[in-house]
C-alpha cells in the first residue's frame, strides 16, 4: 500500500480508531473492513489509525492506508514501552500521526518523528492545535498537517460549520511556509457536508473518529462522508 498512496493526490479520509472499545480487536477488524469497502465503490482513499496490537493484522489483510496513532523517532535499541518507527514499518504501516492532541510531544520529539518517519520512507501527519503550530510543523516538512482545535474534538461539532476561519488560516499559513504540505483538518467531522466544507477551504482531506468509530454500522457514515467527493 506504500508507494500507491505516497504518490496519491485524491483527499484523504483518516479514520483514527483512539483507544475506544468500539474501535479495538474485532470491532477494528469491521471498521477496516467498512473503509475497504466504501474506499473500493467511490475510489475515495479511506485511511484507518488502529492501536498497536491491530496494526499488524490490519495492515495484512487490508489494502487501505493504515497508520500508527504515534511512533517515536528514536533508533530501535535499548529502551523499553517505546514505538520506534522501523517496527510501524515491519507491521506494513503505511504511516503515523504525530503529536495527536491525545498525545502531544516536545517539538525536539516531533521533528525526531518527522525525520525518523522521512528516513523509512512512510507517511507522517503532524497534528496541530491552532494556524501559528500549524505553520511550525509545516517548516518541518512533513507530508500532512491535522489541524483540530481541541475543544471541537470528540464534540459532535464539526470544524468546519463552527471553526471555518481556523482553517482557512491554518491553510494559508501552511502554504505560506510549504506549499508542498498537505493539510487536513478534524474535530466532529461527521457528514459529506463537513468533507465538502473541509476541501473547498483548501484541505486534502479530514482526520475523524467518533462518528466512524461509534457508529452502529460504520458503513453508512462513510458512504455519506465520501459522498460529496
Ligand atoms: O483523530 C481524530 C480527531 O481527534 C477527531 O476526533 P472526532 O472526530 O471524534 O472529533
Amino acid at each position: 500500500m506504500h508507494e500507491e498512496h505516497f504518490h496519491m493526490t485524491a483527499p484523504l479520509i483518516l479514520v483514527n480508531l483512539k483507544t475506544y472499545k468500539e474501535g479495538m480487536g474485532n470491532r477494528a477488524h469491521q471498521i477496516a473492513t467498512a473503509a475497504q469497502l466504501v474506499a473500493r465503490e467511490s475510489g475515495a482513499v479511506i485511511g484507518i489509525a488502529p492501536g498497536y496490537i491491530d496494526l499488524h493484522p490490519i495492515c495484512h489483510h487490508f489494502a487501505i492506508p493504515v497508520y500508527a496513532q504515534h511512533v517515536d523517532g528514536y533508533e530501535p535499541g535499548a529502551r523499553t514501552g517505546h514505538m520506534p518507527v522501523e517496527a510501524i514499518k515491519l507491521a506494513g504501516a503505511a504511516g503515523s500521526l504525530v503529536n495527536h492532541s491525545e498525545r502531544r510531544l516536545t517539538l525536539a520529539e516531533i521533528e525526531l518523528a518527522v525525520r525518523g518517519i522521512q528516513t523509512q520512507k512512510l507517511s507522517s501527519v503532524v497534528c496541530t492545535n491552532n494556524d501559528i503550530t500549524s505553520a511550525a510543523a509545516a517548516a518541518l516538512g512533513p507530508d500532512y498537517v491535522a489541524i483540530e482545535p481541541p475543544e471541537l474534538i470528540g464534540s459532535g461539532v464539526s470544524v468546519a460549520k463552527a471553526n471555518p476561519e481556523i482553517i482557512r488560516r491554518s491553510v494559508a499559513a501552511v502554504r505560506a511556509i510549504n506549499p508542498k504540505v498537505k493539510i487536513l483538518t478534524g474535530a466532529g467531522i461527521q457528514s459529506g457536508e463537513c468533507v465538502k466544507i473541509a476541501i473547498d477551504l483548501g484541505t486534502d482531506g479530514v482526520l475523524l473518529a467518533s462518528s466512524v468509530v461509534k457508529a452502529p454500522d460504520p458503513v453508512v457514515i462513510l458512504r455519506d462522508l465520501v459522498s460529496k467527493l
